[in-house]
């Protein structure tokens, strides 16, 4: 009997099985994704699976009519193929993470009447996880009420570095691993006030941006720690006040889990904005603020740094439920 992890495309989705596959050691695991998008540059080499398997599939909400009847075929085949391997790896539960690549697989466990377990990992559903949910034998949100499991898979360390932030003494901005233009921008509109008050500045430009970023630092005389991606963003984070970033789901729940208050500018090209309602999930319960990217306004942003944090820092602490990749996986060996 196996456990088949299924989904990905982009880092969001495939960070969830990979966290949750950690604690999963004494478990036969089988990953099933797309020849498009990251999922083989992430498993095909991981020897934690004990089989891996990536069909021609590729999504069908971006195409066009013709484009969406040839991706439906692939995802035809793709289905035909998943029902095999399921029987072949018998397998007692499949664990979705969403997007295209997980269609296939996902439709197989419903056909074979193999319990589903859905990972979504945004507040607006994606497609095929909102297809799926009403069948699903168990589905995973940190944003529903009714979830089984509120806590997001993040890492410890987030939670380790936890602390109550009462005035801003460090600013951090991020633009989520690919870095934002809008933010960047914002970063630098602000650089010279925040150099006035004595605010230390951290900025996560992005790995085509870095250069010019740090050039217009460089010309207005202010040291920023600057970079385009980093392996030690908890540390980052540890050290910032406050936050200006991307709503991005781990990078929420990351800035979250350290009790790090944030004002998110949503990337407003997001499959159904999920960014901005990932933001508002937050907003709603008074712990973050929001801006949308065409309403920036540096006045609204520069009133933020006399605001006393600790209320949302506080509220934050108490909202963010921790472990979440080992309830997910303790609940995968229990179905
Ligand atoms: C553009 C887009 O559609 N992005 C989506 C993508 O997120 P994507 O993976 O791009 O963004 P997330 O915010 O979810 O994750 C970014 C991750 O990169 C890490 N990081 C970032 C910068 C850095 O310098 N170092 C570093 O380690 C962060 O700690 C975080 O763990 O999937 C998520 C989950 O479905 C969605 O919520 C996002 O909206």
């Amino acid at each position: 009997m196996s456990i088949v992890m299924t989904g990905g495309g982009t880092g969001g989705h495939l960070a969830i099985i990979k966290a949750v596959k950690e604690h999963l050691k004494e478990e036969e695991l089988i990953y099933i994704g797309s020849t498009k998008g990251q999922d083989k540059q992430w498993f095909e080499e991981d020897s934690d699976f004990a089989y891996t398997y990536f069909f021609e599939t590729r999504g069908v909400v971006n195409q066009g009519s013709l484009g969406k009847v040839k991706s439906l075929f692939m995802m035809f085949k793709a289905t035909i193929q998943a029902i095999k391997l399921l029987r072949k790896h018998k397998a007692k539960v499949v664990f979705s993470v969403g997007g295209f690549s997980a269609a296939a697989t996902a439709f197989a466990a419903r056909i074979l009447r193999i319990p589903l377990v859905i990972h979504e990992q945004n507040a607006a559903l994606g497609s095929l996880n909102k297809l799926l949910k009403p069948h699903a034998t168990a589905f995973i949100s940190s944003y529903l009420e009714e979830s089984p499991i509120k806590a997001y898979p993040i890492k410890q360390i987030f939670f380790d570095n936890a602390r109550i932030r009462d005035k801003v003494g460090t600013i951090i901005f991020l633009g989520g691993s690919q870095g934002a233009k809008a933010i960047n921008t914002l970063a630098l509109e602000l650089a010279p006030q925040l150099k006035e008050r004595g605010i230390n500045i951290i900025h996560q430009a992005g790995q085509n941006n870095i250069d010019e970023v740090q050039k217009v630092y460089d010309e207005l005389g202010i040291e920023a720690d600057v970079f385009g991606f980093t392996t030690k963003l908890a540390d980052y984070m540890k050290e910032a006040d406050l936050a200006i970033a991307r709503s991005g789901a781990s990078t929420l729940w990351e800035l979250s889990a350290t009790a790090l208050p944030a004002l998110y500018i949503p990337y407003p090209h997001a499959a159904s904005d999920h960014q901005f309602y990932n933001a508002q999930f937050l907003v709603e319960k008074n712990l973050a603020w929001i801006m949308r990217e065409d309403e920036i306004e540096t006045g609204k942003v520069l009133a933020l740094l006399d605001e006393d944090l600790s209320e949302k820092s506080r509220g934050l602490m108490e909202i963010v439920e921790k472990n979440g990749s080992e309830k997910i996986a303790a609940l995968l060996t229990q179905i």
